[in-house]
């Protein structure tokens, strides 16, 4: 069986100072995905850049407010990105192809399953799928916080074993990364460790989520099963060493053994587009939160708030009002509400359709 990973290229490794494409950098990670691909791993790139790139074709007169530029940038720098993707890779004898989404294509299974088949035909196909948000026409309220999410989003889609996030820096450090004294975590246990106080809220000058969304959307891939480095994407040949195993400098987020089917990982992603919420009280949430799969009964519900029906993700919540998970509900919310505290009543999230944070 083929080993799928997915990579994402922040836009700090392929622009330069100037704010022009770093094209020996670019040429340098293309040639080793084309080593890779060549090797029978099948490589998803989610890459940024498009709008570092399109900042330097064009010189506005007015000032532009940030949605616009973005808009502006990202439509002239994306085609730019792409064409060079598509000549390096074309040296190699490769075909890519491009995915441009929004994150409401992550709200309906049906669009969910349809992002997956056409990413699916393009690895059986042998063609490298290059994802990037689409900026011009996303919106302000309801985008990825960065292309991270979206990585971890394409990596739990796909069932990739391996997200690599490739940054301008080795990892994830003990304080800011200036300070002499700062040290890199070499892995995490997204079980046990918790670092987020390590993390500045600093980020390169064209990032948008920084080092924070990395961490959480590592630790979340992590838990869902899939193997997560935060490396140095201007290191020499860091994807090769990494898929060979080699000790490079890198943050590496140990995979839960356990593993959440491809509902579940939908679920799981949904967080944005709840309709509404089911309160639960102290045994319930106790029983969500142990190691039995269990679905969560009526009789373990205190309050519904919001207008939801059957089949929407909502949200989960304890008697102290934190969120213990997301799932799919099988009632109405006013059906739920007629339901509250009964016994012998169906599932109202089977546990197939249940994501518990722990
Ligand atoms: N504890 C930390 N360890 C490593 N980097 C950190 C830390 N805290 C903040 N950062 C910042 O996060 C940046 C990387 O995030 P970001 O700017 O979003 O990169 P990218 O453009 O590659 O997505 C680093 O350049 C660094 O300045
Ligand atoms: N979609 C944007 C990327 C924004 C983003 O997430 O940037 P980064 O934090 O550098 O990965 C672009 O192509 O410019």
């Amino acid at each position: 069986m083929k080993e799928r990973i997915v990579v994402k290229i922040g836009s700090q490794i392929l622009s330069r100072k100037d704010g022009m494409l770093d094209l020996t950098r670019m040429s340098a990670l293309v040639d080793q995905i084309a080593e890779l691909h060549k090797n029978n791993v099948e490589v998803i790139l989610v890459s940024s850049g498009a709008v570092a790139s399109g900042k330097s074709e064009i010189k506005v007169k007015a000032k532009l407010d940030t949605i616009s530029a973005r808009q502006l940038y990202s439509s002239i720098g994306q085609v730019k990105l792409i064409n060079r993707y598509y000549d390096l890779f074309h040296q190699q004898g490769i075909i890519c192809g491009q995915i441009l989404v929004t994150k409401e294509d992550f709200a309906t299974r049906r669009h969910y399953l349809n992002q997956r088949n056409c990413m699916s035909v393009m690895l059986d196909n042998k063609v490298i799928p290059i994802v990037n948000e689409n900026d011009a026409i996303s919106v302000n309220e309801l985008m990825f916080t960065d292309n991270d999410e979206l990585s971890g989003l394409v990596a739990a889609m796909m069932g990739a074993k391996k997200l690599i996030i490739l940054s301008n820096i080795d990892g994830i450090y003990s304080d800011n990364p200036n300070n002499p004294g700062a040290y890199i975590f070499r892995e995490i246990d997204a079980k046990k460790d918790d670092i987020e106080n390590c993390i500045q809220s600093s980020k390169s000058a064209t990032g948008r989520g920084g080092m924070t969304t990395k961490y959480n959307v590592a630790r979340k891939a992590a838990e869902e099963g899939i193997e997560v480095i935060i490396a140095n994407g201007r290191r020499d040949n860091i994807l090769v060493d990494l898929i060979k195993g080699k000790d490079v400098v890198s943050t590496r987020f140990k995979p839960s053994g356990k593993g959440a089917n491809s509902i579940k990982k939908w679920i799981a992603h949904s967080e944005d587009f709840t309709k509404g919420e089911i309160h639960i009280n102290k045994c319930a949430a106790e029983v969500l939160l142990s190691d039995k799969a269990v679905s969560l009964l009526p009789v373990g519900v205190t309050k519904i708030s919001g207008n939801f029906e059957a089949d929407d993700i909502v949200r989960i919540i304890d008697e102290k009002g934190k969120q213990v998970g997301i799932g799919r509900t099988s009632y109405s919310s006013e059906k739920a509400k007629e339901t509250i505290g009964k016994n012998n009543k169906k599932a109202i999230v089977h546990y197939d359709y249940l994501y518990i944070e722990k």
